[in-house]
């Protein structure tokens, strides 16, 4: 894992330096050549604003012996003025490049890390809060984007006036930079204090936002839950107590900022006085002119400025190098499936040696039968060992599970509430990692689960989000083979109907029917399907089992099976309780067994017997 510091408690993690220099310069490729010719730039223009201080030096020195006459100083004031514009231009052109690069880098990584964030283990989202990530792709992207106005003409013309005034002041005479040179280990020792003690103070306002941040969403969150409980008070005091913490981070930030600025003024008083006195003894020793000795002052007071600003720069750059490395933190994490190869590699390679994809349809009886360990002769789609799983600081909610799903098989998981089927589900898809044990899946695995979100669009971008080549010939088709035609009869748009938020609102059975259309469009290897409990018996309720089973043919499949109904036409049933498989079998076998799908069997018959009674 290439990300340095780990995370602290259960923040996202925060890249370190290298990490960060390294992302950053890989995402610089293809702006090389044009950061090259912003350097060069830079310099020359910053050469150009040496030329008023020597011309005004050379006035001086023709006023003061007598030979200067109004031609003389139309000439220095022409040459002031073009050598102005000349930087002016010169400078702009300069910023406006390396503001590009800049924000085109940023956009960039803005783009990497928000699709990471989507493929990002879930387990690690949920324990740092969404709160952290949000905080990530938006406070510090704010903070990066609105450093560059300070940090661009710092780190790209700043530095090259330092350089070319200093070697200005040197060619004049020695002894003016060796002045100016003495007192730059004030600037140094300013620049060491804030180093230590500014990047602390920015991250712990960071991370401040960032809780804020996450007290705010799940006060919206759980909006519902908050008025049912009358927790209103609660969350408010929450969210007030966290607001007060960044309130007491960014006064920390300012003052370490307004300590920087009297050490920056010390510097600037010493550096005038060195080369004052320098140039008086200078010129009462006849080693240098009047002129010179302006010179040197006028170059001096062009370097504090800049020095100055680089210091006001390392400010900035210090508080936006912090949200870089929160950002890059997140993009440099392996997404789920990266850990998950890592993970798995070993049962991969097991499972290509038995591949066999003409004898799978011989297989139904061993599935869910876990064997030995490569005792299996077919083709197997799903396969789990030792399996084990529990949510941030909870108790363990998987334990143990060892499960085999022959390619092209039906498993349906039942049980009780709360034995673990969605948990087992969200492992088997790699929506969650295990804490221990294998899990070996298909490439190309497809999850339903029981929140269907329809996301703002047509019914056309819902539906080929997951099979982008889809004509609508083949969407049709899907709809038809679901169940779902009546969609296209929603509006007189058809497949441009727009659905989701401010769009045509739809029925939770159009949904999750929506759901199904696009899993089967998606032709995944694995269809896992954790639909919503529907009501037995209902027209609904028939019509997705009908949907759930056209989506299950010619692939292998797991159902969660909240109806039993679903669980009786699979090819295999697996029996959970407390996070344990403690059943398996066909639905005969399991009757005959008169174990406890047997007794979930009779409950569910019962229920059946009174619905249609009413
Ligand atoms: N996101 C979560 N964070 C913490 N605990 C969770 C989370 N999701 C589920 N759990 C807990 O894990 C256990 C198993 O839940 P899971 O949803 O997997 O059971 P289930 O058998 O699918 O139940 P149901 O049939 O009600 O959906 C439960 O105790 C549940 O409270």
């Amino acid at each position: 894992m290439n990300v340095a510091s780990a995370a602290t408690g259960h923040a996202l993690p925060v890249a370190g330096g290298r990490a960060t220099a390294g992302e950053v310069w890989r995402l610089s490729r293809g702006h090389r050549l044009r950061l090259a010719a912003v350097g060069l730039a830079g310099i020359l223009s910053t050469a150009v604003d040496l030329i008023p201080p020597v011309a005004i030096g050379y006035l001086v020195d023709r006023v003061q012996t007598g030979t200067g006459d109004l031609g003389t100083v139309l000439t220095v004031t022409g040459v002031m003025a073009l050598s102005a514009l000349l930087g002016a231009a010169g400078t702009a052109v300069t910023i406006a490049h390396a503001t590009r690069v800049y924000h085109t880098v940023l956009a960039a990584l803005r783009e990497r890390l928000v699709s990471r964030a989507m493929l990002l283990p879930r387990h690690l989202v949920e324990r740092a809060g969404t709160g952290d990530l949000i905080s990530r792709s938006s406070d510090d992207v704010t903070a990066v984007a609105d450093a560059a106005p300070a940090v661009i003409p710092a780190l790209t013309v700043t530095a090259c006036t330092i350089v070319v005034s200093l070697a200005g002041l040197a060619a004049l005479e020695w002894p003016y930079a060796a002045a100016f040179a003495v007192v730059l280990p004030v600037y140094a020792l300013a620049m060491r204090w804030y180093l230590r003690i500014g990047p602390r103070v920015y991250r712990a306002e960071r991370a401040a936002m960032s809780a804020r941040a996450q007290q705010i969403l799940e006060s919206q969150r759980g909006y519902a839950t908050v008025l049912g409980f009358g927790l209103a008070e609660h969350r408010h005091r929450a969210v007030l107590t966290d607001s007060w913490g960044v309130a007491v981070q960014s006064i920390r930030a300012r003052t370490v900022q307004s300590m920087l600025n009297a050490r920056l003024n010390l510097g600037e008083c010493l550096s005038l006085a060195a080369v004052l006195v320098v140039g008086f003894v200078l010129v009462d020793h006849g080693l240098s002119t009047v002129g010179g000795a302006t010179t040197a002052m006028l170059l001096v007071l062009r370097l504090l400025g800049p020095v100055n600003q680089l210091l006001f720069v390392v400010d900035t750059l210090q508080s936006a190098l912090a949200s870089l490395s929160r950002m890059i933190g997140v993009v440099t994490i392996p997404t789920a499936e990266e850990a998950d190869a890592s993970m798995t590699q070993a049962g991969r390679a097991d499972l290509a040696d038995q591949a066999d994809p003409a004898g799978r349809a011989d297989q139904a009886d061993q599935a869910a039968a876990p064997g030995p360990a490569g005792a299996a002769e077919t083709a197997t789609a799903v396969r789990l060992r030792g399996v084990a799983f529990h949510y941030a600081d909870g108790p363990s909610v998987l334990d143990g599970i060892d499960l085999d799903i022959p390619a092209g098989r039906h498993i349906a998981i039942v049980g009780p509430s709360g034995a673990g089927k969605t948990t087992l589900a969200s492992v088997i898809a790699g929506v969650h990692r295990p804490d221990g044990g294998t899990v070996t899946r298909p490439r190309r695995t497809a999850v339903i689960s029981q929140e269907v979100h329809v996301f703002a669009g047509t019914l056309r971008e819902n539906l080929t989000l997951a099979a982008p080549d889809a004509t609508d010939g083949d969407i049709r088709a899907a709809l038809e083979t679901t169940g779902a035609a009546d969609l296209l009869e929603l509006s007189a748009d058809a497949l441009d109907t727009v659905v989701g938020t401010r769009g045509h609102p739809l029925t939770e059975a159009e949904a999750q029917q929506l759901a199904l259309a696009r899993l089967l469009l998606a032709d995944p290897e694995l269809a896992i399907l954790d639909e919503a409990t529907a009501e037995a018996g209902s027209a609904h309720a028939e019509r997705l089992d009908r949907a759930s089973e056209a989506v299950l043919a010619g692939r292998s499949g797991i159902v969660i099976a909240h109806r039993l109904s679903q669980a009786a036409t699979c090819d295999r049933i697996v029996v959970m309780d407390a996070g344990r498989v403690i059943e398996t079998g066909t639905h005969d076998e399991l009757l005959t067994a008169d174990g406890t799908y047997a007794r979930l069997w009779a409950v569910w018959q019962a229920g059946q017997q009174i619905s249609a009674s009413r």
